[in-house]
């Protein structure tokens, strides 16, 4: 029995293949809701530094405080000593070739060039035993990730080459130590197997290479849901998983209709998933659940109905009061929404956060008679909102769009989905801030039945949520008492 294997059988895990989906990873015992299944540190991984992520992070922790600058290359921070010696041995040979690029270009290279240098690297230390090897931190396990690169399209290759040399370029070893093929074929890898690091709430601070939970498989109903605590990665059952059940984890974001996560999918991962949601493609729920999300309702505004296109395709039908809407009509709302959202996302990216305010309500008003109250669209421009008034301290009109989001979110995201319960976590802050304490206790306690199963409960995070929750429930008997004793 190979090593790894050995290693996942001590945690009642075994790795199976199947024809349709390649290895899977099963369970051996049961395990409960909120229980680990496996954690795994990276084998590589870098900070995002993009235009939605701008900041300098921790190489090693993602922190954003405390930083200092790598005097030598100047591209790489540390938070701390400690972080900083953790990373020493990887990071003196990759600053080292760093140090030798234009500073400039050192400075812009994107976090794959980053991650794929450090993978070389980290490859070679093992090589020469400067790091040691075992059978879940061993480059053996990249190895055996999938690539689908007969599958990869020519332009896709062709990029994945240029990015081959530039690797080659930065690393400057000797052509017995390095093949463009074989780097060019680990970008293919990255892209279906590497992990984006988000914080406990689920903002993207890195991305990662974890080759064991690289073993997991997607559904769109999953039972497992992957967290980060730091650096390390935990996935941890969602429900009860008997014995003898493959692990499954959501790859994507899941608030879409089946054909937009089967397209998903299929772009990024070249599998077509056969999860029970998916199986369901085609049929009058399924069908009605993508006119929901993603397609328009009935323009009579008294009327909760959704529109499919009528037979002839000259327009679409109230599928519940039958009211007939003009295919031109639509368009040119559709067309309207468009270019209202586009002004409204230039505004925002330029800093006009008031006048981006009212081009976004614009937004909402008119996505309000083109869409369902429970469509995708609307969440999104309503989250948009929120995120602003949050920027902005404006805590009761923030409050007011947390709450339009909730039952779009209850109808997209499975009962115990993290961004469910950090939705409910927003909520239950924005109350409590404005003295709505019962309020404030029935959200709170919603996201903590949740993000105890998700997050666990022993992370500073969880901490910080039963503590408030606490405050609340305090509060809540305090008042309570108070109106009894009057
Ligand atoms: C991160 S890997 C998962 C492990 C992979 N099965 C293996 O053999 O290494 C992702 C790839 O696994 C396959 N895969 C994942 N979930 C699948 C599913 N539900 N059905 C079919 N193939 C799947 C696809 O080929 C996908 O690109």
């Amino acid at each position: 029995m190979d090593e790894l294997q050995k290693a996942l059988n001590h945690k009642s895990l075994t790795i199976s293949t199947l024809p349709e989906k390649g290895r899977c990873l099963f369970t051996t015992r049961d395990f409960f809701p909120g229980e680990v299944i496996i954690s795994e540190n990276p084998y590589v991984c870098v900070p995002n530094k993009n235009k939605e992520s701008p900041e300098s992070k921790c190489e090693w922790c993602f922190s954003s405080n405390n930083l200092k600058k790598c005097s030598a290359c100047h591209v790489v921070w540390y938070c701390s000593s400690k972080c900083q010696k953790s990373d020493w041995k990887l990071h003196s040979l990759e600053c080292r070739a760093l140090s030798k690029l234009d500073k400039d270009r050192a400075k812009s290279l994107t976090s794959s060039i980053r991650l794929m240098v450090r993978l070389y690297i980290r490859r070679k230390l093992e090589n020469e035993k400067i790091l040691p090897t075992s059978a879940t931190e061993n480059y053996k396990n990249v190895e055996a990730l999938v690539s689908h690169m007969s599958e990869v399209e020519e332009k896709q290759l062709v990029l994945y080459a240029q990015m081959a040399n530039l690797v080659n370029l930065i690393l400057q070893w000797p052509e017995s130590e390095i093949n463009i093929k074989e780097i060019a074929e680990n970008f293919s890898k990255l892209a279906c197997n590497a992990h984006t690091i988000c914080d406990s709430e689920l903002r993207p601070l890195g991305t990662g290479l974890y080759p064991v939970i690289s073993i997991i498989n997607h559904s769109c109903l999953p039972n497992s849901v992957l967290v980060f605590e730091e650096r390390l990665a935990v996935v941890r059952a969602m429900q009860h998983i008997p014995k003898g059940t493959e692990v499954l984890i959501s790859y994507i974001e899941i608030a879409g209709s089946t054909p937009t996560r089967q397209k998903a999918l299929k772009e990024q991962y070249f599998f077509t998933c056969t999860c029970s949601h998916c199986m369901n493609l085609g049929q009058p729920d399924d069908i009605q659940e993508s006119a929901i999300l993603e397609g328009y309702r009935c323009k009579n505004s008294k009327c909760n109905g959704f529109l499919l296109r009528d037979s002839d395709n000259k327009g679409f039908v109230c599928q519940q009061c039958g009211l007939l809407q003009d295919k031109e009509e639509l368009k040119n709302i559709t067309n309207e929404v468009k270019l209202i959202s586009e002004k409204a996302s230039a505004l925002l990216s330029s800093g006009h956060k008031t006048e981006a305010i009212a081009a976004y309500k614009t937004t909402e008003e008119l996505q309000g008679k083109l869409y369902h109250p429970c469509s995708i669209h609307l969440m999104r421009t309503r989250e948009t909102l929120l995120k602003i008034f949050m920027e902005l301290q404006d805590w009761r009109a923030a409050l007011s769009y947390c709450r339009l989001t909730i039952p779009t979110y209850e109808k997209v995201y499975p009962r115990c989905h993290p961004l469910l319960g950090l939705q409910y976590y927003t909520c239950g802050k924005l109350e409590w801030l404005l003295g709505e304490t019962q309020a404030a206790v029935r959200s709170l306690t919603k996201a903590s039945d949740i993000l105890r199963i998700t997050h666990g409960t022993k992370t500073p995070f969880m901490i910080e949520l039963a503590s408030k929750l606490e405050e609340a429930h305090a509060e809540a008997s305090y008042m309570l008492r108070s109106q009894n004793e009057d």
